[in-house]
């Protein structure tokens, strides 16, 4: 009983990690599932998927290790987050696809509750926007049209939950319906402020209170596995969403510090200690983490689209074989040429949180080619993220925030993607050495609840930087593509 197993539920995948009792990786198992795109905007996963590769890589992991199931001491989950699921409260089964956060289908219905100027009052509650991203919208979206839905729902026939909680649901075979409040904070229908489901917004969007999952801290007792599911019954005691586990694994526990996430979004997370900044520009306020009954709060910027756009010169235009490409053929890129790919595939989140507007490249003359695509891919996700870190800084002014950015996620291995993040946001960045932040974060949450791992102090202190890509671009070069970036932008959301 010396290991804690990490489940970090992800968009493109399920993973799951073996932590042994110093907080090492001991074993890595992973699988992809399919991606469901029914209409333009829409993304869907078969709930089915979710939970066959969860429990495939729990017990592929656990064996890769030279473990039994009973070696594990207790099981911590994350979760892509507002992703959101109804299933039948006695059989489990899903009673529509998992409708993915990337889904844009509930853009009219959030245009006219800002039309109706409900907005207001749902940001005050939630800290959140009324945009189709997070999980509210896309479960009215399941009761308005699945027959039935809604008057089972109000029977207490059907469950809602994040992936979190389906996961759970299942692993305990329906003895815990429960989520944490990092995932809470992502639905638009928790009250980050008092720590409660809001009754208004639940009647704003006809949603009967009576299937949502009970909320507890991130460190807690969520329920005991059944034993035929991964092998043994292991308790789960640590829960949450991804980029709030990757806030923890990266160790940003005082007000002021910061990481960005580079998977398939990009996801940056101020910590701001207990105070819910409200935010001017267009940022969300959410909980990092709750632990003791005890919220820490942060600002997060949400990028839809980073690794996206590298999984897009692969898979859709073809023009490399896997994502370690771009790296020698964005050094090979013509610096004459400034083509600029604005990757608003799902539309635009922040600052911008355009639902409407689509992809688009400029500056293309006849010499471009896959070198210059591969560097405006790779340069997207800088311009991106300094526009959340110039919100951020204008949110958080005189509170003194943190220089340096602490990044992780598949998309941080590679090395010009980095650079070029330095370069363009003027400040240092840091990779750690484990790039499995996300996973470690929901290890220690369940670990530290066990016994087995140190407090926040010593987890912080284990925190070891693999290597720091310190800004090395003239300010006037900064400013020229800095500049040029928003042009694009602005041209991007007018069309
Ligand atoms: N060397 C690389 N260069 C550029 N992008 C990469 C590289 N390695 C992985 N990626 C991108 O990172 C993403 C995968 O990161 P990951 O953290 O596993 O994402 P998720 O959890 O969202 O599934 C993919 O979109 C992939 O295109
Ligand atoms: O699965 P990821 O790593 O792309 O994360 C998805 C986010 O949680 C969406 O908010």
């Amino acid at each position: 009983m010396t290991h804690i197993l990490a489940i970090d539920q992800g968009t493109t995948s399920s993973r799951a990690l073996v932590f042994d009792a110093d907080i090492k990786v001991a074993a890595t198992a992973q699988q992809e599932f399919p991606q469901h795109f029914p209409h333009s905007g829409w993304v869907e996963h078969d709930p089915q998927n979710l939970w066959d590769t969860t429990v495939q890589t729990c017990r592929d992991a656990i064996s890769k290790a030279g473990l039994n199931a009973a070696d594990i001491t207790a099981i911590g989950i994350t979760n892509q987050r507002e992703t959101t699921v109804v299933w039948d409260a006695v059989s489990g089964e899903a009673i529509y696809n998992a409708i993915v956060w990337q889904d844009r289908r509930t853009a009219d219905y959030c245009r006219s509750l800002r039309d109706a100027g409900h907005d207001a009052m749902i940001t005050a509650k939630t800290g959140l926007l009324a945009d189709p991203y997070f999980s509210g919208t896309k479960l009215k979206w399941i009761l308005d049209n699945v027959e039935g839905a809604r008057a089972r729902a109000k029977k207490g026939e059907l469950l809602f939950g994040t992936v979190d909680s389906f996961l759970i649901w299942k692993l305990t075979n329906g003895a815990a319906h429960v989520t944490d409040a990092t995932n809470a904070a992502r639905t638009l229908l928790y009250d980050i402020h008092n720590g409660r489901w809001s009754q208004t917004i639940c009647d704003l969007f006809d949603i009967p209170m009576q299937m949502l999952p009970e909320v507890k801290d991130c460190a807690a007792d969520f329920g005991v596995t059944a034993s035929e599911h991964i092998g043994a019954a292991l308790p789960i005691l640590g829960v949450a969403g991804d980029q709030q586990a990757a806030t923890i694994g990266q160790a940003c526990f005082k007000p002021g510090m910061l990481k960005s996430t580079y998977g398939t979004g990009c996801f940056a997370l101020l910590n701001t200690g207990d105070t819910p900044v409200k935010s001017t520009n267009r940022l969300l306020t959410t909980i990092a983490y709750q632990l003791d009954g005890k919220p820490t709060y942060a600002l997060e910027g949400s990028i839809f689209v980073a690794g996206a756009v590298v999984q897009w010169l692969r898979d859709g235009l073809q023009i490399i074989g896997s994502a370690a490409e771009t790296q020698d053929l964005a050094a090979n890129a013509d610096p004459q040429q400034d083509v600029i790919i604005v990757p608003a595939f799902t539309g635009l989140g922040a600052p911008y949180w355009n639902a409407e507007c689509r992809g688009a490249v400029y500056g293309l003359s006849r010499n471009s080619g896959p070198a210059e695509f591969a560097r405006a891919a790779l340069e997207s996700v800088g311009f991106q993220t300094r526009d959340l870190l110039e919100a951020m800084r204008a949110d958080w002014q005189g509170h003194g925030a943190d220089a340096t950015l602490r990044v992780d996620g598949g998309m941080s291995a590679s090395n010009p993607a980095m650079q070029f993040l330095a370069d363009i946001i003027d400040a240092p960045v840091d990779r750690p050495q484990v790039l499995e932040t996300t996973a470690m974060g929901a290890a220690w949450l369940a670990g530290q609840r066990a016994g087995l791992y140190p407090d926040m102090q010593g987890f912080a202190d284990n925190w070891a930087i693999e290597r720091t890509f310190t800004p090395d671009m003239g300010p006037d070069l900064r400013k020229q593509r800095y500049d040029a970036w928003q042009r694009a932008v602005k041209a991007t959301m007018t069309v």
